[in-house]
């Protein structure tokens, strides 16, 4: 299953709206997981994922991450609106659905933190050992792998954007969350 490649490039936009000390981007940046861009210093073609766009993250992304990495936008899941997403350059993704394990949204759809969103997007473009190194920076990261990790991985054996939708449908139903 583990397809070994080497650690994409984790950026984070960071909106300095909630509290520094709970913040998982900045988190990632202290353990050397990703760094700190500005909107107008991305270059190429990243992965922006983007709650807001019409365009789920599949498998097929892969090549993107590779080449030119993963853009986490945090801010403040209150004040979060699809201005702040959408100006930056990019391929706009969302995430297909999956449940949070962090206390502060533990177990409602979509409203994943930037940690879980970052992991999540490894996982489905199978960067398998970087998932793994996310895994361990939070405790309640290891719920967010027993809660998901069957539709994870059911997400990254998809090969089509079809298949993608009726994977969601199997699990989530007619209507999914997000
Ligand atoms: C709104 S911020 C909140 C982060 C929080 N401050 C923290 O410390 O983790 C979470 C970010 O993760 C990404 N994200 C979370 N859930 C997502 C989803 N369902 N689809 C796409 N991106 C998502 C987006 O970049 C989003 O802006």
């Amino acid at each position: 299953m583990a397809q070994q490649k080497r650690l994409p490039r984790i950026m984070v936009i960071y909106y300095r709206e909630d509290d520094p000390r709970k913040n998982t981007a900045l988190k990632m940046i202290r353990k050397n997981l990703a760094i700190h861009v500005f909107p107008r210093r991305i270059h190429g073609s990243p992965i922006i994922l983007d709650p807001y766009s019409n365009k789920y993250l599949g498998p097929w992304d892969s090549v993107y991450v590779e080449k030119y990495g993963v853009v986490v936008v945090d801010a403040s899941w209150k004040k979060l609106v699809p201005r702040k997403t959408s100006m930056i350059k990019g391929r706009h993704r969302r995430l297909p659905p999956l449940l949070p394990g962090n206390p502060i949204n533990y177990g409602k759809p979509c409203i994943l933190s930037s940690i879980e969103a970052a992991a999540a997007t490894l996982y489905i473009t199978g960067f398998i050992e970087a998932y793994r190194k996310l895994l361990g920076l939070y405790k309640w990261m290891k719920t967010f792998h027993t809660l998901n990790s069957e539709v994870l991985e059911a997400y990254r054996r998809t090969k089509s954007i079809n298949k993608l939708l009726e994977t969601i449908k199997d699990y989530w139903g007619e209507k999914p969350p997000c």
